[in-house]
């Protein structure tokens, strides 16, 4: 049973709307909220009763309120066995974080083609967010400090098959070197977690007073390092997960007295029943979730708009383009007369209009992934890479199967297949018409090539 710390309750009491019984019930009751997103470009909403182990009735799924492409599911599946979850269909999420979308809905000038930053963005619930909204037009870059998590991040990026995004490993202070570029700047930042007490119970072990001075201390360096990479009227979004006022309106307060920062207000209909805050001192609004009043758990939410003005010169280094023999090689795999083929040993692919930006974000940045990574050429002919199969980039005809539950999976754990493949070479598999990955038959043998580090290695099946 989650029991919140006496002293977080006690901060808390002079919130607004702040109910201590139903807040201490709620955490002690244990409900599991289970809610997901789904990719646009993969599955339709249609497609939302076809989660592997779901019993669906009349009445669910139940869409999350704020966010078009939310979710909440009636039971949590066993995710590790759906093979759509693995092909980038959905992804799991918090229901309240997936309020960001109205932040950028309402202030991120959307029509248009932005250059957006998700500054703290492993594993990648924000990130695959904001791909969804932003224009094919728009640049995505996800940065994270830490490079283990960095990992994950791009993994997701990768399911997700998005070409607009760019993976970044680096430190907040290094942004300073992009001053001016960005148009919008999410700031997810790192807190004490109380947000998600009824989730991980075991996160309450850890919290403290010490612990949420500590992250407001880190909160404010974060995005003082961070600030200057956004433009002139850019959006600013700043989240928590935690429910300190030390770290949500204190941190708002502090960015409009000593950051010039201009306060922006959400429009929320009532009967979402997220509680608006001002901050105490120079009134910025807040957005709240409290899961005894909404359905998810604690997050905070406030924007603004960058009034200073940077300087706006950066370095800029343009990255080696492939070679007109390997663009060839790439015919009969996908049509490259939108993209720029740039190679790196292998080759990726990006969006040919964002070649300007990248190379910008290439020369400042230690960039971990970026676009579609193709594969390699060997001997005139491509090698492809799993991000290829995930992407939607390849010609209707390259040759596929579709496979079963049980083969999906076993092709997931990265087993031996036994089914026979209609033609050889390198070709995909698809569970449900989404594309998993690679196999190469080769006469009377056929490789699996689903990626080692992603191989599914949790024993069991859907059923368990
Ligand atoms: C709340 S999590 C981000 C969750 C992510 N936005 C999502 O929706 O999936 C905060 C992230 O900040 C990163 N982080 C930790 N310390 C940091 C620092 N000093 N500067 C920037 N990011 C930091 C953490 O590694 C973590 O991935």
């Amino acid at each position: 049973m989650a029991t919140v710390p006496a002293a977080l309750i006690h901060s808390l009491e002079q919130l607004p709307h702040f109910d201590k019984e139903a807040f201490i019930a709620v955490h002690a009751a244990e409900e599991k909220v289970t809610s997901v997103r789904i990719n646009p470009v993969k599955f339709g909403l249609e497609d939302v009763a076809h989660f592997s182990g779901v019993q669906l009735t009349n009445t669910n799924p139940v869409a999350v309120p704020w966010s078009q492409y939310g979710f909440y599911l009636p039971q949590r599946p066993s995710f590790t066995f759906d093979p759509l979850f693995h092909a980038g269909c959905y992804y799991v999420q918090e229901a309240s974080s997936m309020f960001l979308e109205q932040a950028l809905l309402q202030h991120g000038q959307l029509e248009q083609d932005q250059k957006v930053l998700d500054l703290c963005a492993a594993p990648g619930g924000k990130s695959t967010h904001i791909q969804s909204l932003i224009s094919a037009g728009s640049l995505l870059v996800s940065n994270e400090v830490i490079k283990a998590r960095a990992g994950i991040l791009k993994q997701n990026l990768t399911r997700w098959g998005a070409a607009n995004t760019v993976v970044t490993n680096n430190d907040p202070q290094h942004f300073a070197r992009l001053a001016g570029f960005f148009d919008i700047m999410v700031v997810d930042a790192p807190c004490s977690g109380s947000g998600l007490f009824r989730r991980d119970p075991q996160a309450i072990n850890v919290w403290s007073e010490d612990a949420v001075q500590l992250c407001c201390g880190r909160q404010r360096r974060i995005l003082a390092d961070a600030l200057p990479a956004l433009r002139s009227g850019g959006l600013l979004v700043y989240s928590t997960c935690s429910y300190s006022a030390e770290e949500d309106e204190a941190i708002a307060d502090w960015l409009v007295q000593d950051c010039g920062m201009e306060p922006l207000q959400l429009e929320v209909p009532a009967e979402w029943q997220i509680v608006t805050t001002s901050a105490p001192a120079s009134g910025p609004k807040g957005y709240r979730f409290f899961p005894d009043k909404t359905k998810g758990e604690g997050f905070y939410l406030a924007c603004f708009r960058k009034k200073a003005v940077d300087d706006t010169r950066y370095k800029t280094a343009k990255p080696e383009k492939a070679s007109a023999k390997e663009v060839a090689a790439l015919a009969t795999w996908l049509d490259t007369s939108q993209l720029e083929v740039l190679k790196e040993g292998f080759l990726y692919a990006l969006p040919a209009h964002l070649l300007e930006a990248y190379s910008m974000v290439k020369a400042n940045l230690y960039v971990q992934q970026a676009g579609i990574r193709l594969g390699e050429v060997m001997k005139d002919k491509l090698v492809p890479d799993h991000a290829l199969a995930l992407s939607g980039l390849l010609h209707d005809d390259v040759p596929g199967t579709d496979l079963s539950l049980e083969d999906a999976i076993r092709y997931l754990q990265r087993q031996d297949l036994s089914f026979v493949p209609e033609k050889r070479g390198w070709q995909t598999v698809r569970y449900k018409g989404h594309e998993l990955g690679w196999i190469n038959a080769l006469g009377n043998r056929l490789n699996n090539y689903y990626p080692k580090e992603l191989r599914i290695l949790k024993q069991g099946g859907p059923d368990q």
